[in-house]
């Protein structure tokens, strides 16, 4: 069962093309895996509803500093022509939804099977701009991810200032993205933060996250939060993440 769940799951992954986890498979396997899902899903619902939301587009919460922010990045994404030559993209926006195994990599019936109502922690609160508004970018050669983070009135831990479990959440989000877009599936094995100064609540900052570098199933990355001008250090953190097969979250 288990391991049929873990062919469904890494079939659907390598179809759905998102940046999020990459499968290492030999060529001919992929295209079997490739075959075995196509046939599963066009006997079965379609993995992706078209209500999905990705959380990561603009809202209408946005300060003018995620905005710019956001343009910024986001105006660097596109493929580009430049006189004759098409230029590729310098960042790439990773999109973000409330149910990751079911939207993000088509993994519908894993997501039924672990817990039907499970939300991602840091998408699961309707009132847009309440909580944790966030969109992250990851660079061409995929060294480092940026994320511009706006912090919501319900994140407060002391008066007027950000939790430091919600910025000690959101540099596991972060990195951890930046591990699974970087490697296969990651889970957090180690998370050293140093909080150097409070993050006022409501404001933008901006969190980017850095290879240090990979060792087998090992990823290395550090991490750090600053104002948007980069002048403030709020935070700086290190993580390790190891990648795990899917069977490790079935208890296999
Ligand atoms: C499928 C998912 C789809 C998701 C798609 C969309 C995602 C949407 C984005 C959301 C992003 C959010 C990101 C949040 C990520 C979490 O929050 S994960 C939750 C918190 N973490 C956990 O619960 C992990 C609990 N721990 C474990 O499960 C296991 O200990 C681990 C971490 C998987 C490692 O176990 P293992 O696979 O048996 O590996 P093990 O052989 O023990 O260790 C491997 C190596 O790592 C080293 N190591 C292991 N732990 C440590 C440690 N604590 N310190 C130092 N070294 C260590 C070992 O020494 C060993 O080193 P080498 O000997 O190879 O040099």
């Amino acid at each position: 069962m288990a391991r049929t769940l873990c062919r469904i799951f890494k079939g659907c992954q390598s179809i759905c093309s998102l940046p999020l986890m990459k499968t290492r498979l030999h060529p001919s396997a992929s295209v079997l895996l490739r075959t075995v899902c196509v046939r599963r899903m066009l006997t079965l619902p379609l993995p992706f509803s078209p209500k999905a939301r990705d959380f990561s587009l603009p809202n209408s919460s946005w300060g003018a500093e995620m905005r710019q922010l956001y343009e910024h990045y986001n105006s660097q994404c596109e493929e580009e022509m430049k006189g004759e030559e098409k230029q590729d993209w310098a960042w790439k926006r990773l999109p973000s939804y409330n149910r990751s195994l079911k939207y993000a990599t088509g993994g519908v019936y894993l997501s039924k099977i672990i817990q039907s109502k499970a939300r991602l922690f840091t998408r699961n609160i309707k009132e847009p701009g309440a909580a944790f508004e966030y969109v992250l970018f990851v660079s061409k050669d995929e060294q480092k991810c940026v994320c511009i983070f706006q912090a919501g009135h319900l994140l407060e831990g002391p008066p007027g200032h950000v939790h430091g479990g919600a910025i000690a959440t959101m540099i596991d989000t972060v990195t951890g993205t930046h591990a699974s877009v970087l490697s296969a599936p990651v889970m957090t094995a180690n998370l050293n933060i140093n909080y150097r100064r409070p993050i006022p609540l409501g404001s933008t900052v901006l969190i980017e996250s850095s290879l240090n570098k990979t060792e087998g199933r090992k990823v290395l990355i550090s991490c750090k939060v600053t104002s948007t001008d980069g002048s403030k250090l709020h935070t700086e953190a290190t993580a390790l993440f190891v990648a795990i097969n899917v069977s490790h979250l079935l208890g296999g």
